[in-house]
């Protein structure tokens, strides 16, 4: 149920990629798609790259669940920065050092980290095909597309879908006019999260990125995931990097054993408000 009086919300952000996070565990809040476009519009809304709602976990081992909405309103199945945001609210409100978070991509572990860090096991990396997914059978390894200079990704799924491109200087990458173009490819049946990554030294990364359904973010934790998988792959570094975003540094490591990426990093909350009515009203 919409409450008349507006709603209240949380401002959150991981690396200045920013949410407006909306508690629904004990109120429910039907976030459709164009309330999460009115609430993300920077000029009219709030402002966000994407509108997170925690609502109760369906499943008994997890502590919350947690929907996900792009600017664009399209409902996706992960955001690393979010996950990490929610994990800390609710490991303070539990008094606790691990939670799990439930998502439409599965269940995530997190728990505190040094630094007031917190790190988030992201699950499995994703590398077949049909689990990006592309739109035909091909090597994720290299996948035949070009533009703009920029060729060859690699393909990775974190839960969401994610093109890699290893380039020699992420600054030059004009991603705000490729970006659109590459994340509409038909390649991408879901649409894809566009990534320029500078391979720095053999545990360091520059990353650029353009989110699917957000545009240019500050920061993108999956992306950081899906690179720090992509470069292993391409055996250009370790499996523990250091990933440089706009918004600041994420702790990137694929496990050899179980092959789930681990991602540690900030958590900052700006300042909290009410949702108004026209906001979420249709
Ligand atoms: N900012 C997020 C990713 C949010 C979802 C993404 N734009 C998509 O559409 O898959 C992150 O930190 O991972």
């Amino acid at each position: 149920m919409q409450n008349a009086r507006g709603r209240p919300f949380i401002k959150m952000h991981g690396l200045g990629n920013d949410f407006v996070v909306v508690d629904a565990r004990r109120e429910p809040f039907d976030l459709d798609a164009g309330a999460a476009r009115r609430i993300a519009d920077r000029r009219e809304g709030v402002g966000c790259d994407q509108v997170i709602v925690m609502e109760p976990p369906r499943d008994p081992c997890a502590n919350v669940f947690m929907r996900i909405r792009n600017a664009d309103g399209s409902e996706v199945a992960a955001c690393g920065n979010a996950t990490r945001c929610v994990a800390a609210r609710v490991m303070t409100e539990r008094e606790t050092r691990e939670v799990t978070v439930e998502t439409l991509a599965g269940l995530l572990h997190a728990k505190h980290a040094a630094e007031g860090k917190v790190a988030v096991d992201m699950g499995a990396a994703r590398l077949d095909w049909n689990e990006i997914p592309l739109a035909r059978e091909m090597d994720t390894l290299h996948l035949g597309l070009e533009a703009d200079g920029l060729r060859d990704p690699v393909a990775v799924s974190v839960g969401n879908p994610h093109a890699v491109f290893f380039v020699d200087d992420a600054e030059a990458v004009e991603l705000e006019r490729v970006g659109p173009e590459l994340e509409y490819d038909a390649l991408f049946p879901e649409r894809a999260n566009i990534s320029a990554a500078q391979v720095l030294d053999s545990t360091h990364i520059r990353l650029r990125v353009w989110e699917r359904g957000a545009g240019i973010t500050r920061a993108c934790g999956t992306a950081a995931c899906a690179t720090a998988v992509a470069a292993v792959r391409r055996e250009l570094t370790e499996r523990k990097v250091t990933i440089a975003l706009d918004g600041g540094e994420l702790g990137l490591e694929w496990r050899a054993g179980d092959g789930h990426v681990i991602m540690t990093g900030p958590v900052a909350e700006s300042f909290t408000g009410t949702l108004n009515g026209s906001l979420l009203a249709a």
